[in-house]
Parts: C-alpha cells; sequence; structure tokens
C-alpha cells in the first residue's frame, strides 16, 4: 500500500504577522511542491520500523515501532478523525525522540519538522511500520510556506488509507480530496504548523490545503475570485530566519505596545480588504488593469511600511526594495521576513528586457531570482506512482 501527496507553497500578498493577530491577509498558491511518499512496510519487508527519509538534506531517521507504541501508549490510529493538538506531555516525549536523533547543528532547524511528523504519525496512523519520503521544491524557512506544505502533504498521505477520508483507491493519477475530507486534512495540517510555528494563523496551510487565492482572517477563508492575472518576481535573499521566533518577537512587541500594534494591525486588514476588492473588481468596466497594478504597488508598498514598524524587516530585504525601486517596481516582504523571500510585481505592460535588468542587478547582490506560477490548485494525491 503506497501513496504519494504533493502540497503547494503560498506566497502571502498582503497581511503577514497581522493576520496572527486577527487581521485579514490575503496569500496565493505557488507552483513549487512538497511531496511526501508513505509505504506501508509488508511482512517481506525489514523489520518493524518507522523510517522518515528527508531527501534534500539526505537525512533519514527511523524508530522501531515498539519505540513508538511506548512514547505515545493513548495513541493507537484512533484519532484520525479528530485532529488534536499535541500537549505539553507529549511534546516532551517528542523532544526526547529526537533529541537522541543527534541531527546536525547545520540542519537543527529540520527537528521541527521532525517533531511535527512523530506527531502526525502517531496520532493518525498509530503504530504501523512504514517509510514516509519527503521532497520539496520549496527553500526551507524562506517566507514560501514550506512548513506548511510539509504538513498539508503529510496529513493528506497519512489519512489517505483511513476510514476518515472518503477515497477511489482504485483511481489513476493526481485526484484531489471531496470538500469535508480536506476540511479534515487542513485541521490536521494545523496542528503540524502549530508544533513547528508556535502560535501560527492557519493561513499557510489553508492555502496549501484549498489553492487559489485567498482572503483569510480569525481562521475563515473566503476563495477570491481574481479578474487579473498576477506576476510576481520573487528574490530569496537566503539570509535564513526562523517563523517562530519572528512571530514571538512581533507578540512581544504587541505587549510593549498594545495601542499602538493595534493600529498598525487594523491598517494591515485594510489594506488586505482593499486588495481583496480590487482584485475581484471586474475588468475593464471599473479600473484598467494598469489602473489595478498602480493600485497593488501601492497596497504592497504600504504593507511593507507597516512590516517595517513591526520589525520583521532585514538589510537583506531593504537592499531588494532599493534595487527594485530603482527601476519603479514594488515589493514588499512575504512570509515573515527577518530575510527569506521578497514579492515584487511585474506589471502586465514591463517590457522584457527590464526584467532581465532587475532580476541581473538582485543576483548580482547574491539574491536568487524566479517567476512562480502563482493560484493553481491545491493538495492532491496519487495513489499509482512510487518514490
Ligand atoms: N521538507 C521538509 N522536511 C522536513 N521539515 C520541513 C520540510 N519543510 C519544512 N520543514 C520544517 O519547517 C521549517 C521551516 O518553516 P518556517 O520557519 O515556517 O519557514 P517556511 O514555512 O517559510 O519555509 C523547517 O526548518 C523544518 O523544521
Ligand atoms: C508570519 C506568518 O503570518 C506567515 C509565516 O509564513 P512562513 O512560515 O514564513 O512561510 C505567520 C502565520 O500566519 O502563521
Ligand atoms: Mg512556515
Amino acid at each position: 500500500m503506497e501513496v504519494r501527496a504533493r502540497a503547494p507553497g503560498k506566497i502571502i500578498l498582503t497581511g503577514e504577522h497581522a493576520v496572527v493577530h486577527g487581521s485579514t491577509a490575503v496569500a496565493s498558491s505557488i507552483d513549487l511542491y512538497t511531496y511526501v511518499y508513505l509505504h506501508f512496510s509488508t511482512p517481506s519487508d525489514d523489520g518493524d520500523l518507522l523510517k522518515l527519509q528527508l531527501k534534500d538534506s539526505a537525512l533519514e531517521f527511523s524508530w522501531p515501532v515498539s519505540r513508538i507504541r511506548a512514547a505515545f501508549p493513548e495513541s493507537a490510529g484512533l484519532l484520525s478523525c479528530t485532529p488534536t493538538s499535541c500537549s505539553v506531555e507529549n511534546a516532551k516525549t517528542i523532544a526526547a525522540l529526537v533529541e537522541e536523533l543527534n541531527i546536525p547543528e547545520a540542519k537543527i532547524g529540520l527537528a521541527a519538522g521532525v517533531s511535527a511528523f512523530l506527531w502526525l504519525y502517531s496520532s493518525i496512523q498509530g503504530f504501523k511500520p512504514a517509510t514516509v519520503v519527503v521532497t520539496s521544491e520549496l527553500p526551507l524557512g524562506s517566507g514560501l510556506g514550506s512548513s506548511a506544505a510539509f504538513c498539508v502533504a503529510l496529513a493528506s498521505a497519512l489519512l489517505a488509507f483511513t476510514d476518515s477520508v472518503s477515497l477511489d483507491l482504485n483511481h489513476q493519477g493526481w485526484r484531489s480530496f471531496e470538500e469535508k475530507d480536506l476540511e479534515l486534512v487542513n485541521k490536521w495540517a494545523f496542528e503540524g504548523e502549530k508544533i513547528i510555528h508556535g502560535k501560527p494563523s492557519g493561513i499557510d496551510n489553508t492555502v496549501s490545503a484549498y489553492g487559489n487565492i485567498i482572503s483569510f482572517k480569525s481562521g475563515n477563508l473566503t476563495r477570491t475570485k481574481s479578474s487579473m492575472t498576477l506576476k510576481m518576481l520573487i528574490t530569496n535573499t537566503k539570509v535564513g530566519r526562523n517563523t517562530k521566533a519572528l512571530v514571538a518577537g512581533v507578540g512581544e512587541r504587541m505587549l510593549r505596545h498594545p495601542e499602538i500594534m493595534a493600529f498598525v494591525f487594523s491598517a494591515v486588514d485594510s489594506i488586505s480588504k482593499e486588495l481583496t476588492s480590487v482584485l475581484k473588481s471586474p475588468t475593464p468596466d471599473e479600473l484598467s488593469v494598469t489602473e489595478k497594478e498602480e493600485r497593488i504597488e501601492e497596497l504592497m508598498e504600504m504593507n511593507q511600511g507597516l512590516l517595517q514598524s513591526m520589525g520583521v524587516s532585514h538589510a537583506a530585504i531593504e537592499t531588494v526594495l532599493r534595487t527594485t525601486l530603482k527601476y519603479k517596481l514594488a515589493s514588499k516582504l512575504t512570509g515573515a521576513g527577518g530575510g527569506g523571500c521578497v514579492l515584487t510585481l511585474l506589471p502586465t505592460l514591463l517590457s522584457g528586457t527590464v526584467v532581465d535588468k532587475v532580476v541581473a542587478e538582485l543576483e548580482s547582490s547574491g539574491f536568487q531570482c524566479f517567476i512562480a506560477g502563482i493560484g493553481g490548485g491545491g493538495v492532491e494525491i496519487n495513489f499509482g506512482i512510487s518514490s
């Protein structure tokens, strides 16, 4: 028995961080995926192990299933239909299991992902021996939602063979989930994100599960039918950072300056609402494409200013902003900031020569530029291909 799941990364167009504090944010899926392959062991396979292979990092971990059973005695895969938060007690147990793996210091960020894996696997599948292989097209820890794509793909693969979802196992090729099953996948993925992020808003796992462009506020999504195609240049500053620490930092600033931060979050909420209405407004009846793009650029710039006031920009992000501004292009950080990726709107009428020049200048500063397709579908599974 084997299944593959793929879940997309995302960009946040407006509203990161503020969304954690109840403001609206707008996000879109991108066509870069995390893949999870799950294969349940048969008696002819070697041993009684649960194996996790993180292909991109060339790391492999394994645990005897008896060890998992001893660690989570109350779990037996019976929880699959009831997404459950990892208790403080279980978090300690997981921390001890992960500690024993002696993950090299340079890759220690993966410990959070392995912890989320242990919680989701033991809760949804219990103690079955299996091999799980993870590969990703997303840069990890760069603001493109690799943590959420990992949790969504993992939750999908783990749920695929449970009675909690209704799937035709004979279906050939990639397929999506029914709405109610998608909701379950998304809820479990959120539990994984909580282990990685501490206090996630849920926007990343939601856009990875459902795809498209969404407006998101206080746990609720609204699908946004955009009447225009957005083209975004994504620049990876390659400055590493950690979402959990950045989210916590904004929370602390909020505690120090509650009144000011409430205004900042409220301004971000208005920016996201205005962006949603610009995206939805019919073209050309109300606004021309160029007028819409100019509005979006202005909203991005205002949002970037507010992100600076939250304390999540970075010198490398500022370098990207300055460089793109020389070409009259608007940019903002995306995701948690502190490094990671920056978005630059590429207007429809912008010449290819300008794009080439700006990319060349950004790359000469050591950054990596790419254009990803945005607004595609969400998570999918496939029962037909092996790893
Ligand atoms: N393919 C993966 N395999 C293992 N862990 C992953 C994978 N993708 C993401 N993670 C976990 O998520 C963390 C990055 O998440 P985060 O800091 O939220 O940044 P982002 O979600 O923007 O990439 C990694 O350090 C790791 O713990
Ligand atoms: C900063 C935040 O708004 C987005 C984080 O995205 P990423 O993990 O940096 O891709 C946090 C959240 O919404 O959970
Ligand atoms: Mg993340």
